[in-house]
């Protein structure tokens, strides 16, 4: 981001829900034809730190995971690709991990059957957010399904606190799981509280739909966000590319890359890894946006989405072969 502070050990720390993909393995038909599943790390903030990891970036991850088999492979898949999982608590309740089952119908449609009771994520508590570990971040990550339910909300706001304390920048990914959610009216509440706060705030369309009141419309969206503490916006098309908006007055347009489309999911997270990766690296927005839309591109072709989150080479070879398309 911005700040280059020498003394911070992470580039980013995300905090929120690391849990289980469970992808169809028979795709190009609906789940209920579908009887295989392939395994892989899931969560959306768990997916961004792991993508940003891979990208080179140095992440670090908050959550809470089951004391069982799957905290165990949740834990070990994320340290071996680069994220410190040393303030990942463990459930001591006999809560489960949060399992995503997705499903292939065709390359444009896809969906996810979320099973989120009881999920262990949503258990973390405002005491077991360390305050010195968000020190050392440049940036803190926050994923808006962690808002959705007690006492991962409070732990959330604990460490959006402490992140304010220590002048961490706020990185809000919208993120939104109507699964976890009461009402939307709920939603927006602790959507807007957040999104107030934070100097980057990142999610489709749809999402920042669930907090605006003049629904649709980026100017309007941005403008009343900059009214807060947001310094850059980048609201999410889908393969209608993206747009950033900084509170200087600046309009970027990120066009989609084209794609073997295999599925539609995992495109937000690697969006997200790679554009916070290249901001922190010192590149351009526009720049930051031809590493997000074309890494989201790369992991659409692919199976999973947190085992697929590309390389920096891989991302810079597709920019360069479509070159002229996408910017
Ligand atoms: N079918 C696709 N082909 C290529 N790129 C895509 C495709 N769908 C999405 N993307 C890229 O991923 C970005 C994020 O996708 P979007 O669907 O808006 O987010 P989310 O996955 O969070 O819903 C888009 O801005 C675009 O660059
Ligand atoms: O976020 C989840 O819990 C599910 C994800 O792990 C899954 O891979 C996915 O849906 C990612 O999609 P994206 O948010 O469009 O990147």
């Amino acid at each position: 981001m911005q700040q280059s502070i020498a003394s911070k050990n992470y580039d980013v720390i995300a905090i929120g829900r690391a849990c289980i993909d469970l992808n169809a393995v028979e795709y190009n038909r609906p789940m209920e034809e579908t009887l295989t599943f392939s395994k892989y790390v899931g969560g959306s903030p768990a997916n961004i730190a792991i993508g940003s990891a891979k990208l080179g970036l140095k992440a670090g991850f908050i959550g809470k995971i089951p004391d069982d088999q799957h905290g165990r492979f949740i834990r070990k898949f994320m340290g071996d690709a680069g994220v410190d999982t040393s303030r990942m608590v463990v459930d001591q309740e006999g809560h489960k991990a949060g399992l995503a089952f997705t499903e292939i119908k065709s390359p444009e449609e896809c969906s996810i059957l979320m099973y989120r009771e009881g999920a262990a994520d949503l258990y973390l508590r405002p005491e077991e957010v360390d305050e010195d570990y968000i020190r050392q971040a440049k940036a803190l990550l926050v994923s808006g399904t962690a808002l959705a339910q007690s006492p991962s909300r409070e732990a959330v706001f604990q460490a959006i606190a402490y992140a304010k304390r220590h002048e961490v920048e706020i990185i809000f990914e919208l993120d939104y799981r109507g699964y976890t959610w009461k009402s939307l009216q709920e939603t927006s509440i602790y959507y807007s509280l957040v999104a107030e706060q934070a100097q980057v705030i990142i999610g489709t369309r749809d999402e920042f739909d669930m907090m605006d009141s003049c629904k649709g419309d980026n100017e309007h969206t941005v403008r009343h966000l900059f009214n807060h503490q947001a310094r850059l916006i980048v609201i999410k098309h889908g393969v209608d590319g993206s747009y950033a908006y900084t509170k200087t007055g600046e309009i970027y347009r990120g066009k989609a890359y084209r794609s073997k489309v295999l599925k539609t999911f995992g495109a937000g997270d690697s969006y997200a890894s790679a554009f916070l990766y290249a901001l922190m690296t010192g590149k351009d927005i526009q720049t930051a946006l031809q590493y997000g839309s074309a890494s989201a591109a790369i992991v659409v072709s692919k199976h999973s989405s947190s085992e697929a989150m590309p390389t920096v080479s891989e991302i810079e070879a597709l920019i360069a072969a479509q070159a002229g398309l996408s910017g």
